[in-house]
């Protein structure tokens, strides 16, 4: 019905929490269309985008009740919007499932040469990193707000130059990329494969690839040794790009051949990520995931189940405001409506 309403009398009509909204709006439409999906304005507020993991969960798991499907259809549904008054928020202040510590507790454990690599990353200062942990997730850790804020732009800027030929994106399969066409950028890239490049049809990964860039490496290495879990080698990442609306559905990680962490950090508007357990059958935590934030898959919690169901700045809004530079308009219109996350992997031992 809203959308029925054409021309400049929506212009001046359009109320206000769409006018905040409308530039979103109008990019997940475009996009929607060029990928064959039904418009908004074909199937209404409730449409969907499928997902590469829409195939990995079906709604009973061995004639055992899924659980996780629930709770991702709770906080998928736009109509009525849930309540998010249960996602659990990195503050110790507020939760009382989280347990937090400085990662650098003494002056001693932070070396100039690490506090530069930090820096040069565009981390905040290593005696500020505090990560979060989960008692009934042992292996799972969140580490808030780690990226400085003004980097989001310049870690966008690298998520869509990652995106260019050779490596492989969603458009490749039908003979497009973003260098030809740069408006596909924002309009219908939803994921790149970056190192050794995951096969999202035959699930496996290739025996090698391309070196990741540098530094991909250097931020999983560097975090994989702060929290003590070793020596990381990252081979592969993998960018998702979540227009507004979109979602990620239930899926594990198992493809990789190595025990190494699978290390993830967020750019752009907040989502709500599940963390699941081994099967489908027990209903997930819910949690917020926000710029700037990392969250590590270790041990066991390398190999459960997951999913993003919703993101958006009508979910939660996170503000990014222009330098007014030109190009930058573009990013910062693109963090003030979508999502990024790469997941940093290292597929061969
Ligand atoms: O977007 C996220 O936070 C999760 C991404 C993910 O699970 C994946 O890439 O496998
Ligand atoms: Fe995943």
């Amino acid at each position: 019905m809203l959308l029925s309403i054409s021309g400049s009398l929506w212009k001046h009509t359009k109320p206000n929490w769409i006018k905040g909204n409308w530039n979103c709006f109008r990019s997940i439409n475009a996009f929607m269309m060029r990928e064959g999906v039904e418009s908004l304005e074909q199937k209404g507020a409730e449409s969907e985008i499928r997902d590469q993991y829409a195939e990995d969960s079906s709604d009973s798991d061995g004639g055992v009740v899924n659980e996780f499907k629930a709770v991702f259809k709770k906080y998928k549904k736009r109509r009525p919007p849930p309540d998010f008054s249960g996602v659990i928020v990195s503050d110790v202040r507020t939760s009382s499932i989280l347990e937090s510590r400085l990662i650098f507790p003494e002056p001693s454990d932070i070396t100039t040469e690490k506090e530069e690599l930090a820096n040069r990353l565009g981390l905040i200062s290593l005696s500020e990193w505090r990560v979060y942990s989960f008692p009934t997730r042992p292996g799972l850790y969140l580490i808030p707000g780690l990226l400085k804020k003004e980097q989001a732009k310049i870690w966008l800027k690298r998520a869509f130059g990652y995106a260019n030929p050779p490596n492989i994106t969603n458009l490749t399969i039908r003979g497009k990329d973003v260098k030809t066409d740069p408006s596909l950028l924002t309009k219908a890239l939803r994921w790149t494969t970056l190192g050794v490049e995951y096969d999202w049809n035959t699930k496996q990964y290739p025996p090698n690839g391309r070196p990741v860039p540098e530094e991909l490496y250097q931020l999983g290495n560097l975090i994989s040794n702060s929290l003590k879990l070793g020596d990381m080698r990252p081979d592969a990442t993998i960018l998702n790009y979540y227009p507004p609306k979109s979602a990620l559905s239930p899926h594990v990680d198992k493809s990789e051949r190595s025990n190494a962490p699978l290390i993830s950090m967020s750019l752009g508007q907040s989502a709500v990520y599940l963390s699941g357990a081994l099967t489908l059958s027990e209903p997930p935590i819910p949690l917020w995931l926000r710029n700037g934030d990392f969250l590590v898959m270790h041990g066991e919690q390398r190999l459960v189940y997951h999913a993003i169901p919703c993101i958006g700045p009508k979910i939660e809004k996170q503000n990014f405001e222009t330098n007014g530079v030109e190009e930058d308009s573009m990013i910062v219109d693109y963090l003030n409506c979508s999502r990024i996350n790469f997941t940093i992997r290292q597929v061969n031992p």
